[in-house]
């Protein structure tokens, strides 16, 4: 199978090596394309590859048939409609490590730069102004740097502010004592950081809640004279809060490498002299874009050949140790889901997933995922997938219940599904045989054993003598050669369940024959 791939914004050309090595893809750069021709020719593509030019939005996506991953080379993934695609069934991938270097160094650099006015007094030089007095600047040493976001890059920008001799002090919701002690940097509220700082730096992503964290009244708080760098995204400094500040003299400087709108060229904040700007540089260096670009290429390449990712953003990824454990299970859960369905023949309006035994200890929200897209994939079509199984059953209104529990009798691992439809409610349960692969082992109330793979008769009727053979001769009258069969039943002469696996598909003259048999309650035929 052959795959076309686009990339849209400029990528380092030794990063999308991977890319070219492969021997099944097609690939396109094309960096110049407008909105409306990427919406033209977006349905050609597997792949599309962006930084942060590129908007993805609900509209491409729409447009976008043939696409199965979108690869970000970079962090910052909200160029992308994330939900438009989550509910396409496309996954999306980033680069999450490839440029907390870089951009670490850029935060820096821009500390630097406004602590010392180095742009404002290169740029007085080259108009021919020798003013060493109105560029005096600070130290760094011993003054409070606060910082807002203690991820990736965060915790780079603390280790390099400590070189300084800076205080640093943190502001993140998920920055515990111990943590903050490891790193020898003190931590408190967001109220906290923020006033005892000096300057301060967001390395937080753009969210609703961090939209305008620092806005007039985050100022109001802040010493007088404090100094402010973002070189994360745009928006989590309110730009126009910000003018008012500098203006009144509250902040003292501003360096900002990413804006609410970017281009950003036409803004008043830029022709304050205390305002220190770079056009969003802080991933841009040679490291950097190598970088972002080989591990974006790796996913984008070994998703489309192999269905696995390690960034994965709109689909939880497992650490490669839990995943290795809980891929064996995918196809049993998948089974599980789609026999399931089948033998209901209606659409699922509750869905209750039971884990036990080893399982217990995993992981299990992959199997819910493929469970899930086993159900779906009976009446919305080939298109559900890993990626919006579970959104898509939630927009059906299908309720997914999971729960686990560590005893079980007998196996080693269980997965019991309860499936309630408008009229219905069935039951299947099945194992993973070490060694043996997947079984069925539960219908119902009945005991079985079959491997969930190729056609399947499930027939309920009443034990008596007879039945099994009147069967046998309607099924070979129909030329349908039973591989194995299974009977259990509740009660001598009580309800029975058959499980047959045949050889070819029961057509449905042979099905409605098998029916009219008197002993007969149903019939179902599962392909799986
Ligand atoms: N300027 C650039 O070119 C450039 C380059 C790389 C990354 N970035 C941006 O830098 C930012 C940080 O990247 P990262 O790789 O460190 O991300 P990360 O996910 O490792 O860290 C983000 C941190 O922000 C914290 N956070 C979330 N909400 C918060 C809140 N309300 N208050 C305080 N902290 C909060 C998270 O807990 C997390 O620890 C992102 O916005 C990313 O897009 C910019
Ligand atoms: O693509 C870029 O240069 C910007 C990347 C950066 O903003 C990110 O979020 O990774």
């Amino acid at each position: 199978m052959s795959f076309n791939i686009l990339i849209s914004d400029p990528l380092s050309e030794e990063g999308i090596y991977p890319l070219r090595q492969a021997d099944n893809v097609n690939i396109v750069m094309d960096t110049g394309l407008t909105n409306e021709q990427l919406e033209e020719r977006i349905h050609e593509f597997d792949a599309l590859l962006v930084r942060s030019q590129t908007q993805v939005t609900r509209s491409l996506i729409s447009k976008a048939t043939n696409l199965k991953i979108i690869g970000r080379a970079g962090v910052g993934v909200d160029n992308i409609d994330l939900d438009a695609a989550t509910e396409y069934g496309i996954i999306v991938v980033n680069a999450p490590n490839g440029n907390t270097n870089s951009a670490a160094e850029h935060t820096m650099a821009m500390l630097m730069a406004l602590s010392r006015n180095i742009p404002q007094a290169y740029h007085a030089l080259k108009n021919q102004k020798w003013d060493r007095k109105k560029y005096v600047g600070v130290e760094l040493k011993n003054k409070t740097l606060g910082i807002v976001g203690l991820g990736r890059i965060g915790v780079e920008v603390a280790a390099r502010a400590k070189g300084q001799r800076m205080n640093v002090v943190a502001y993140d919701p998920f920055l515990t004592e111990e943590k903050a002690e490891k790193l020898g940097i003190g931590y408190g509220t967001f109220e906290e950081v923020i006033k005892q700082a000096d300057f301060i730096t967001v390395h937080t992503p753009l969210l609703k809640e961090t939209r305008h964290m620092i806005n007039a009244d985050a100022f109001s708080i802040m010493k007088n004279g404090v100094q402010i760098i973002n070189c994360a995204r745009g928006g989590i400094i309110d730009e126009d809060a910000l003018y008012d500040a500098i203006l009144s003299g509250k902040v003292a400087g501003a360096a900002l490498d990413v804006f609410e709108k970017e281009p950003f060229m036409d803004h008043k904040l830029l022709e304050l002299p205390e305002v220190v700007a770079t056009p969003h540089l802080g991933a841009s260096t040679i490291e950097a874009q190598e970088s972002v670009a080989i591990d974006v290429s790796h996913d984008v390449i070994s998703f489309l050949n192999e269905d696995m990712v390690k960034n994965p953003v709109n689909l939880p990824s497992l650490p490669k140790e839990a995943l290795a454990k809980i891929e064996p299970y995918f196809d049993l859960a998948e089974k599980l889901g789609a026999f399931l369905i089948d033998l209901t023949n209606e659409v699922a309006e509750e869905v209750s997933i039971s884990y036990s035994g080893e399982l217990y200890d995993m992981d299990v929200s992959p199997l819910t995922r493929n469970l899930v897209k086993g159900i779906l994939k009976r009446h919305l079509g080939s298109h559900v997938n890993d990626v919006n199984a579970l959104y898509l059953a939630e927009r059906n209104g299908i309720a997914i219940n999971e729960n686990k529990t560590s005893v079980l009798k007998g196996f080693t691992n269980l997965i019991s599904v309860e499936i309630k439809t408008k009229t219905k409610q069935r039951t299947v349960a099945g194992t993973l045989l070490n060694g043996f692969g997947p079984r069925i082992v539960k219908v119902d109330n009945y005991r079985v054993d079959v491997t969930p793979k190729g056609h399947m008769v499930v027939i309920q009727h009443i034990d008596q003598p007879g039945v099994i053979g009147r069967m046998g001769s309607m099924l070979a009258k129909h030329d349908v050669n039973i591989a194995t069969m299974q009977v259990d039943r509740s009660d001598i002469g009580g309800n029975a369940m058959m499980m047959l696996t045949i050889d070819k598909h029961l057509e449905q003259d042979a099905l409605e024959e098998l029916q009219n048999l008197e002993e007969i309650k149903e019939v179902v035929a599962i392909d799986l």
